[in-house]
């Protein structure tokens, strides 16, 4: 059974919660408490693989460390970034999520494979909120675009009103994660004969210019 692990981001009051309650359970719930984090779990079958879907949805952090994200960065196989569509502060904290994410990393994090070509982790940006488009802040082009320039996956949703389009929405990054897997694994050489192709490479080519 392979594992997939995502982490639900975004500025306080978002909808992180909702968004995540939505697709475990189909149910929008007003109010959920925010003073803890949570992981959740799931069993899922998809692409004719079962899968264990983990989904971390942390509390509003405390500010100083709002973009240290390193455990995130280490833990997760794919983020969903969320803002709300009507409030631009949440725009400006996704958009730093997403730098944050995208940022070459130093350390041993899951998008980084140090020894052979990265393969990115796969970002999903959610503008959520969409029922309240009369008191937008945040245009849909400028969603669009912030993803885009950063190779992410974007979309507007209502996790109040739309249980389809935020099932959809996780499918969809889940998809993104197994491609990511078995691009890692096509570029992993595995076993004595991949490593022994290698070194031949590497001193084979030296020999013949001897
Ligand atoms: N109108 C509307 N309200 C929403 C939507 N999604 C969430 N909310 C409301 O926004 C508020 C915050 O939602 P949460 O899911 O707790 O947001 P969160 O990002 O998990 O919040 P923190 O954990 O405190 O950062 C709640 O009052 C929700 O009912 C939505 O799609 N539309």
């Amino acid at each position: 059974m392979n594992d997939v692990k995502l982490a639900v981001l975004g500025g306080e009051g978002t909808g992180k919660s909702a968004l995540t309650v939505r697709f475990l359970t189909k149910r929008f719930i007003g109010e959920y408490a925010s003073n803890f984090e949570s992981v959740y779990s799931k069993h899922l079958y998809l692409e004719g693989k079962q899968l264990n879907l983990e989904i971390y949805d942390p509390c509003s952090q405390p500010k100083k460390a709002k973009f240290s994200l390193t455990s995130e960065l280490h833990w997760a196989d794919g983020f969903v970034i969320v803002y709300d569509i009507s409030d631009r502060s949440s725009f400006a904290f996704a958009k730093a999520l997403v730098y944050r994410i995208r940022e070459p990393q130093t350390s041993h994090c899951k998008s980084c494979v140090l020894h052979f070509r990265a393969v990115e982790s796969a970002v999903l940006l959610v503008g959520n909120k969409q029922d309240l488009c009369h008191v937008r802040e945040v245009g849909w082009e400028e969603g669009q675009k912030l993803a885009l320039d950063n190779r992410c996956q974007f979309c507007e949703l209502s996790a109040a009103e739309q249980c389809l389009e935020v099932e959809m929405m996780f499918i969809r990054i889940i998809k993104d994660i197994l491609t990511n897997f078995k691009l890692k694994e096509k570029r992993r050489p595995s076993g004595s004969k991949s490593m022994a192709k290698l070194i031949n490479n590497v001193f084979g080519k030296r020999r013949k210019s001897v």
